[in-house]
């Protein structure tokens, strides 16, 4: 890998649906430390090509991913790549929260101790350290071992969140966080994706709000009817947009 390679990037990337094509073709890069949101009406494929990125799609019946897939400039999108391990480095958050039946402490604790931790004061370390990083600690810090499901729904997005920090990914998928919460929720959740991007994370963000999409985004893929139509700067994106039916689609004449 040189210093110009992308961490992630996709070649061609092309989904189908028992033999059904909802993702054609789609090449783009994304860089350490960014956010990237992915934009476009219901149904264009946003989520199809958000879960071929660390091969999601692979586990229905059916679904075939074409194309490369360069994690590090290495292609992933091989039969012999170890997916378990791929889905270590390429988190994913899910639009509902789906916290495991277990206790706040176990939930984050429970995967890494899976691949190897071990010792009370390093899980205790670990666990402090991925709900401070979700902006959940100060609120659960005295209920460690209460259960998950006993969070409201936008403290259970973050222990969502906490628990794939956990693993210390290279980069998180999101789809569609914040559409289960409220605006405070959504907010707190937002000020944690600038956080991660800070702290070198790539994060991929499936939203249907554009405030949103401008609010966190650094760079914007539109996509329409299977297509990546348009990539490129947020703001630039936003305020100028080079294809007609990105403009049309963000002043609202379909969508
Ligand atoms: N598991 C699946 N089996 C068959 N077809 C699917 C499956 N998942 C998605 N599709 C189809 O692929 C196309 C793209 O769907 P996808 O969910 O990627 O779109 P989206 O842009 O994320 O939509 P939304 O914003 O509504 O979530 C749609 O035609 C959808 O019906």
């Amino acid at each position: 890998m040189t210093s110009t390679t992308p961490l992630l990037a996709t070649e061609d990337v092309t989904v189908s649906y028992s033999g059904k094509e909802a993702l054609h073709a789609t090449s783009l890069s994304f860089e350490r430390g960014s956010v990237t949101a992915l934009i476009g009406p219901s149904g264009c494929g946003k989520s199809t090509f958000l879960r071929s990125l660390n091969l999601m799609n692979r586990e229905i019946p059916g679904c075939r991913i074409g194309g490369s897939i360069l994690y590090h400039g290495k292609d992933v999108n091989t039969r012999g790549v170890d997916t378990y391990q791929l889905r270590k480095q390429i988190g994913m958050v899910f639009q509902q929260p789906n916290p495991f039946r277990k206790s706040i402490r176990e939930n984050i604790a429970f995967a890494p101790k899976r691949h190897g931790l071990s010792g009370k004061a390093n899980i205790d370390a670990l666990v402090e350290e991925s709900l401070r990083a979700a902006a959940l600690w100060d609120e659960v810090k005295d209920k460690l071992d209460q259960s998950a499901y006993a969070l409201s729904g936008g403290q259970q997005q973050r222990l969502c969140i906490a628990r794939t920090l956990a693993m210390h990914p290279d980069v998180v998928l999101m789809d569609e966080p914040c559409s289960a919460l409220d605006p405070i929720a959504t907010y707190s959740i937002e000020e944690t994706i600038r956080d991660m991007a800070k702290r070198g994370i790539c994060v991929v963000i499936v939203t249907h709000n554009m405030e949103q999409a401008a609010r966190v985004s650094d760079k914007t893929a539109f996509f329409l009817l299977g297509d990546m139509v348009e990539f490129g700067p947020t703001p630039e994106l936003f305020s100028r947009p080079k294809d007609k039916r990105l403009d049309d689609y963000l002043t609202g004449r379909f969508g």
